[in-house]
């Protein structure tokens, strides 16, 4: 069987390491136009803030590795187009010489690509998207030069979040803008996101929201941002509000979801049974909304590309779903949050209740102790855990899990009430937030 993977980031990475691996019999040929392979995107506002001493550890694995496992693999090569009747991929390296690939079995691993406001002034100097490792390293060495000074970046999301603060720890005046009322919309609700601004605005950073771009302005290098409510100098501007599916190579031949992504079912086949679909490129299965959806996350990637590679060695495997569990941590606040919150479930036609609660992590006797901020939202009537949200300067990290875990197996909050929670002073309090959030659900 002769598998063609298009696309080798994570989730092609996945897939391709999952059919080495476990399969030997299987002929596996990678294909991806960029030059590098498994750069980690979260990387990028780490090396640019200078929170990290190099970017050269941000790759996990490269072409030999797969080269020595037996894939063909070519770099600097675009797949141009796919004969989906005949089974054949066409490609042109880098230099110009092309060449074809039959297949038994295709897997698009295309990914994504930033979403471009088609804004006056959107080609000139200075105007950044925050994608691949070559974009980090442009914005890196722009944000070098002294001259750099003003730096606004556009959408609050993850993206614009973590790049705002590595260009305030590089010394820059920044200037956040998004088109919500504040940062973080789409995955927390506002008594996490006030928390998250308040942090913003105290390191400096100044916010924006409910504030479009409408031009660039500048001759050759921008030097003003336009926006519906003002003008405001800039060096750099960073445009980070969102992704969409990359699916020029299918989008005619196989069935997209709303957006544009890849219809796949729970083996990642698309509605081509040859072709599947992985990673960002692909639908996922949403267990919190019980329906699917589109979450551009590595984690997603991964998955997805385990399973499309299982299914096709013979192993029949149908994956679980997700929660598109998050976290972000920002001049040391940390936040996490799985499956809707109370805004975005609300937003899909869930009619859900919360329960909230505040406390210290531990013991008020510890020295060291910070509060812990727990959100758990849950369906109304079927009273289905369907998300939670967590904030602390405390890693509370690892908590977000167990709530991933109660979405996608349908455990309702009153089986929280009673978990059983361990207790130890240097950990947590004896009265768990956990345990108290889920008893004061009504
Ligand atoms: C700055 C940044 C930070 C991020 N931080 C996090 C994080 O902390 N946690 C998290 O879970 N996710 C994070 N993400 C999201 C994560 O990077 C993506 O969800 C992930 O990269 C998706 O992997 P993928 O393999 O599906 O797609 P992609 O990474 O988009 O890779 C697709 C590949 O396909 C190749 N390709 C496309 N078209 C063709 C073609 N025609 N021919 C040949 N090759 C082609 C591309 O060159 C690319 O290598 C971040 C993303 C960015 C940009
Ligand atoms: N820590 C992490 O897990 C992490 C980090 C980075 C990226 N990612 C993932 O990568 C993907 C892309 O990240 P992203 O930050 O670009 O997207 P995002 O969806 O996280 O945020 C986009 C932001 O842009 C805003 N926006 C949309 N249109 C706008 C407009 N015209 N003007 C102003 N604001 C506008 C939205 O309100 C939103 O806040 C996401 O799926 C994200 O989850 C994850």
């Amino acid at each position: 069987m002769k598998t063609v993977i298009i696309g080798t980031n994570h989730a092609g990475i996945a897939a391709a390491n999952t059919l080495l691996d476990t399969y030997p019999d299987q002929e596996v040929v990678m294909i991806d136009k960029n030059t590098n392979l498994s750069y980690l995107g979260c990387g990028t506002a780490l090396w640019v803030g200078r929170q990290i001493d190099s970017y050269e550890n941000l790759f996990y694995t490269n072409k030999e590795a797969f080269a020595e496992k037996g894939a063909r693999i070519s770099l600097e090569t675009t797949v141009t187009h796919v004969d989906f009747d005949k089974k054949i991929v066409y490609c042109e390296k880098n230099d110009g010489e092309t060449f074809e690939e039959s297949y038994d079995k295709l897997i698009l691993a295309t990914g994504s690509v930033p979403i471009s406001p088609n804004l006056p002034g959107k080609d000139l100097k200075g105007v950044n998207f925050l994608k691949l490792f070559q974009d980090g390293q442009e914005v890196d060495r722009q944000m070098s030069d002294p001259n750099v000074k003003n730096v606004a970046v556009i959408g609050a999301g993850y993206i614009g979040v973590e790049i705002a603060e590595a260009a305030k720890r590089r010394g820059k005046e920044v200037k956040l803008f998004d088109a919500e009322p504040t940062s973080l919309a789409s995955y927390y609700d506002d008594w996490f996101t006030k928390g998250m601004d308040a942090n913003l605005e105290k390191h400096g950073i100044e916010l924006h929201y409910e504030e479009l771009a409408t031009a660039y302005k500048g001759t050759d290098h921008v030097d003003t941002l336009v926006t519906d409510k003002g003008e405001y100098p800039v060096d750099l501007v960073i445009n980070a509000i969102g992704f969409r599916p990359n699916n020029e190579l299918g989008k005619e031949h196989l069935e997209l979801f709303a957006n544009g992504a890849y219809q796949v079912d729970r083996h990642q086949q698309t509605s081509d049974p040859d072709v599947y679909a992985i990673g960002d490129c692909a639908i996922v299965y949403s267990n919190a909304l019980q329906a699917e959806a589109y979450i551009a996350l590595a984690t997603n990637a991964v998955r997805s590309g385990i399973v499309a590679a299982h299914n096709i060695g013979g192993t029949p495997l149908e994956s679980i779903g997700v929660q598109g569990s998050n976290g972000i941590s920002i001049f040391g606040y940390n936040m996490v949050s799985t499956g809707l919150s109370v805004k975005m479930a609300e937003k899909n036609g869930l009619k859900v209740s919360y329960t909230d609660f505040e406390d210290l992590q531990r013991p008020g006797f510890m020295k060291e102790n910070a509060k812990v901020k727990i959100r758990i939202v849950y369906e109304t009537e079927s009273r289905r855990v369907v998300g939670a949200q967590l904030a602390s300067e405390e890693d509370i990290s690892m908590g977000i899990h167990m709530f991933s875990l109660a979405i996608e197996e349908k455990v309702t909050i009153d089986k929280l009430k009673l978990l059983d929670i361990f207790f130890l002073p240097h950990f947590n309090q004896p009265y768990n937030y956990i345990t108290m959030a889920a008893l004061s659900a009504e």
